[in-house]
């Protein structure tokens, strides 16, 4: 049997002994062989290093590797089997405390049993053992003396006869720590947005840090001394995920993640994971699974590493949530198949397009950032029009629009529109991010005129507007006549910020949306616009 996982600076020998202890057999009460136990725990202090063991129902090692437990990547087994392995490794801290990284793996790998032995010089200091129920787990804590008396065979069939007890449940709600390198004083800003993230995303977060850019580390992303001070946070606040404001290079995220021991997620896979959860259409669903996939692509070290690093949870979720454990080959296999399939559903819109064409009614786009008010704006003018079609309803989420949506609206007896509801705006939005969706954008890309909607209320307005025409610039649609909504003015703190807004965009039009104000200013000038 291979011995996986860091074997760097290990002698031959050592690893030879290791490899002799692997093959004894464990017998049916015991949770590991006697012998076996006490090897593991001598090397695990010489080397200073985890060991882990993937032992089935007969007793017999299957897999070895030193490292982390995560490093071992099992040949793909049927479920049954899968419920019948037990996974064990070493604490080479001398705590034995089940980490959230270790109860993810359990219940990601539908493993029958996750143990962490504590040792210390070569001894343990006690054990601990999970069994994964339907929404949380069972957690036995043994002291080295109890453990000597311990029965395995008895507590898993403990574990299957009994209910869950509620004291030994713990949380499966994930905790973030967000860490962002800041540039010049944007970094609080950053953060207020990557914790709305992390909240649309369902994710509690429990701490956040910031770093000065220069300091920054194209290696760990952040600097030495930071991620040092870091980890010790994540431990302080009982976080059991990094999420980090920028997109991570591949080699930055898998340092992250040996450093921190939790699972790591950037920017990206955030925003994915949101727009994974929102994503109705077959069109939308087909669209994130490709942008998951490359964005996951380059991320894939050598074959069979696989998303399943991550334990379930945010951002993993996904509309091929299962596909997404695949080697790189399949992985690029997988894509094409997607952006085929995406072509053929282009086409039937080209002709529907078309056909909206040939009819000669004036297309109108609503962009903007994201929960600037664009679906409130899209159903009041329903409202006020009384137009025909599925309502729609504005809501206080990031990226609550995803799928877009076109209605007709009839302005008077002579004037009719089609008005078009699409995906929000962000700062940083991920290039194949922004690809992936450009047939989401396409009625913006043949809108006739734009209405750029924005929370004027909102302290950095300007400078979102800017991310919105940089973005409109990317879809070559700068050029294209356009309004500029300064929405929520009920909100604003200062009103000579309004002004100052008005002169630096074009065509202003103040408005409060959720006042109920009569949008005919707004439709006057569009119908000057066309
Ligand atoms: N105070 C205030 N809130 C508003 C106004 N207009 C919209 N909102 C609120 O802002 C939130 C976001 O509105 P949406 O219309 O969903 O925003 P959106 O631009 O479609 O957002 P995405 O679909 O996420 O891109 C909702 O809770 C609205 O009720 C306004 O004039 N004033
Ligand atoms: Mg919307």
């Amino acid at each position: 049997m291979d011995i996986l996982g860091d074997i760097s600076g290990i002698r031959g020998t050592q690893l030879k002994e290791l490899k002799d202890l692997t093959s004894l057999r464990t017998d049916r009460p015991e949770l590991i062989h006697d012998d076996l136990l006490m090897g593991i725990c001598r090397l695990t202090s010489l080397w200073n290093k985890e060991i882990a063991l993937y032992i089935n129902r007969s007793g017999m090692v299957i897999a070895v590797a030193i490292g982390q437990h995560a490093a071992v990547k099992l040949p793909p087994l049927p479920a049954r089997q899968a419920g019948r392995l037990r996974c064990l490794h070493t604490h080479p801290s001398g705590n034995p405390q089940l980490s959230p990284m270790d109860l993810s793996a359990l219940s990601s790998a539908g493993l029958e049993s996750m143990s962490s032995i504590g040792v210390s010089n070569g001894q343990i200091t006690g054990v601990e053992i999970a069994f994964s129920g339907d929404s949380d787990y069972q957690i036995l804590a043994l002291n080295p003396k109890e453990f000597v008396n311990f029965s395995y065979d008895g507590a898993v069939n403990d574990y299957r006869s009994r209910p869950a007890s509620p004291s030994l449940k713990v949380s499966e709600q994930e905790k973030a720590f967000l860490v962002a390198l800041e540039e010049e004083e944007l970094g609080l800003e950053l953060l207020t947005e990557l914790t709305e993230l992390a909240h649309s995303s369902g994710v509690e977060v429990v701490g956040q840090l910031l770093q000065p850019k220069r300091y920054g580390s194209p290696v760990s992303y952040l600097g030495k001394g930071k991620l040092q001070e870091m980890t010790q946070h994540l431990q302080n606040s009982g976080a059991n995920v990094l999420i980090c404001d920028d997109e991570l290079l591949p080699v930055q995220l898998r340092t992250l993640e040996q450093a921190t021991g939790v699972k790591v997620l950037d920017r990206t896979t955030l925003i994915l994971d949101i727009f994974a959860q929102r994503a109705k259409s077959r069109e939308g669903k087909l669209q994130v699974e490709l942008a998951q996939l490359k964005h996951l692509l380059p991320r894939l070290t050598g074959q069979g590493l696989s998303l399943s690093r991550l334990g379930g949870g945010v951002g993993t979720r996904g509309p091929g949530e299962s596909k997404l454990e695949m080697d790189k080959r399949r992985v690029r296999k997988k894509i094409n198949l997607l952006e085929n399939e995406l072509g053929e559903i282009r086409k039937t819109r080209t002709t529907q397009r078309r056909q909206r064409e040939k009819s000669g009614i004036p297309l109108i786009a609503l962009v903007g950032y994201t929960n600037a008010g664009k679906t409130t704006f899209l159903q009041k003018a329903m409202e006020q029009t009384r137009s025909k079609g599925e309502s729609v309803k504005g809501e206080d989420k990031l990226f609550a629009t995803l799928d877009p949506i076109v209605r007709g609206i009839r302005l008077d007896q002579r004037t009719e529109i089609l008005l078009s509801d699409t995906v929000g705006f962000i700062q940083k939005l991920p290039h194949q991010l922004l690809h992936a969706f450009l047939a989401t954008l396409e009625e913006v890309q043949n809108a006739d005129v734009l209405i750029h909607v924005l929370d004027a209320s909102h302290p950095r307005a300007l400078e979102r507007a800017d991310t919105v025409h940089k973005i409109l610039e990317q879809l070559e649609c700068h050029h294209k006549p356009r309004l500029t909504l300064l929405n929520k003015i009920d909100q604003l703190d200062h009103p000579s910020d309004l002004s100052r807004l008005a002169q630096e965009l074009s065509h202003p039009i103040p408005m409060s949306l959720i006042a109920n104000t009569s949008l005919t200013p707004v439709w006057n000038k569009v119908l000057e616009l066309l």
